[in-house]
């Protein structure tokens, strides 16, 4: 099956990350708005070095969100994100902020860092931050440290911020392990729309989005398909005589068949009851009437068998290249018109015939 083809996902990635990146967006916009609004508050409480500290992380903050506009890089914008916001966090820690109320804003961290990084990678970077609230706590003089906080906060703060990121962590695998089952499900779904259950092989409505699909690569690039259309010969025989079961293993064995034959850039799908359709892009009429005809010849060699029983089962086929037709639908119209010209002329055959095939000797009918 062709491996350029993508069909829509009910829930996509892509779609998530753009949601991410809002989100970011966002958060940076109302970051911008609190470090002013709080930045001014400390300036008119006369902590004026605190409030300058506050403003100037506006830049890296804006810095981040212009270049994310500018780029679209997603990785850039969130590690820009955490490690501005680490920063500040640490200098609020260091510093207490205003009142040493500082490690509050910590609280903030362990939502944002599991939802923006893996499980793992939120689980590394929290405990990295645990080590530098102790070492601040516990050595109090280091160097651009100017806060000490009483034994009683140390002990509540490192509870509370534990309790909360366990949560944090908790819900975070919950949301998604819930996530990757709904993804899973939507995909088996959608698989399941596009699939014949009985075969295998890609239903009707895959094939026709597929076919609409190259045939605007064949507008836009000139890129030749051709397409092979199947029908099973005298298969209501095949059910009166041997059964539907017979009828169902002979469309599976067919299926196999078709799948041993093709390319992996092709695409076979059953077209209806006992009609398949092949699409077989970037192939003149004359490598399509090779393809069929190999393929008919696969069939015709094989035994069908089902409890002990051989099925006769041969197929005719009408070929057409989309150089013959202006639209999917004459294509298909004309690849129609040449398996009923293979079926009058006698079944087990391919439509239209070239002379190479005509110097052959005639296939076996079954009629
Ligand atoms: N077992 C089985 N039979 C099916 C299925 N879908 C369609 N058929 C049978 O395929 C048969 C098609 O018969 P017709 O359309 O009369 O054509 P035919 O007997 O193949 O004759 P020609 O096409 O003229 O060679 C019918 O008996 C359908 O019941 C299926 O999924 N399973």
């Amino acid at each position: 099956m062709t491996a350029s083809y993508r069909p829509n996902q009910i829930i996509s990635s892509e779609h998530e990350e753009q949601q991410i990146s809002l989100l970011l967006n966002g958060l940076s916009a109302m970051a911008l708005l609190f470090l002013t609004g709080i930045g001014l508050k400390a300036w008119f409480a006369d902590h004026h070095t605190h409030a300058i500290v506050l403003w100037l992380f506006n830049i890296p903050v804006l810095a981040n969100m212009l270049w994310y506009f500018r780029t679209g890089n997603r990785l850039a914008q969130k590690a820009g994100l955490l490690i501005t916001v680490a920063l500040l966090f640490a200098y609020l820690i260091a510093s207490g902020g205003e009142g040493n109320t500082g490690p509050l804003w910590f609280y903030v961290f362990p939502p944002l860092l599991f939802f923006l990084t893996s499980l793992k990678g939120g689980t590394a970077i929290l405990l990295f931050c645990y080590l530098l609230a102790i070492i601040v706590f516990q050595f109090p003089n280091l160097p651009g440290v100017a806060a000490e906080y009483s034994t009683d906060f140390k002990i509540r703060f490192f509870a509370t911020l534990t309790f909360e990121s366990i949560f944090c962590f908790v819900l975070e695998a919950g949301r998604l392990q819930a996530r990757n089952k709904l993804l899973k499900l939507a995909e088996s779904h959608e698989k399941a729309a596009r699939t014949d259950e009985l075969t295998g092989l890609a239903n009707r409505r895959d094939m026709h989005n597929r076919l609409a699909a190259e045939f605007s690569r064949y507008q836009r690039s000139g890129h030749h398909f051709s397409v092979v259309l199947i029908d099973l010969d005298l298969f209501k025989r095949v059910n009166d005589d041997f059964g539907h079961d017979a009828g169902d293993a002979a469309l599976r064995h067919f299926a196999s068949l078709v799948r041993k034959v093709i390319r992996q850039t092709d695409i076979a799908a059953r077209w209806g009851g006992e009609e398949f359709l092949i699409l077989l892009p970037d192939t003149t009429l004359l490598q399509a009437l090779t393809l069929a005809e190999r393929l008919r010849a696969e069939v015709a060699a094989t035994e069908f068998r089902h409890q002990q029983q051989i099925l006769p089962v041969t197929i005719s086929a009408g070929v057409c290249s989309i150089s013959k037709a202006g639209s999917v639908n004459e294509l298909l119209k004309l690849a129609d018109i040449n398996l009923y010209s293979a079926k009058e002329d006698g079944r087990n055959r391919i439509a239209p015939r070239v002379r190479s095939q005509d110097s052959q000797p005639a296939a076996e009918n079954p009629a």
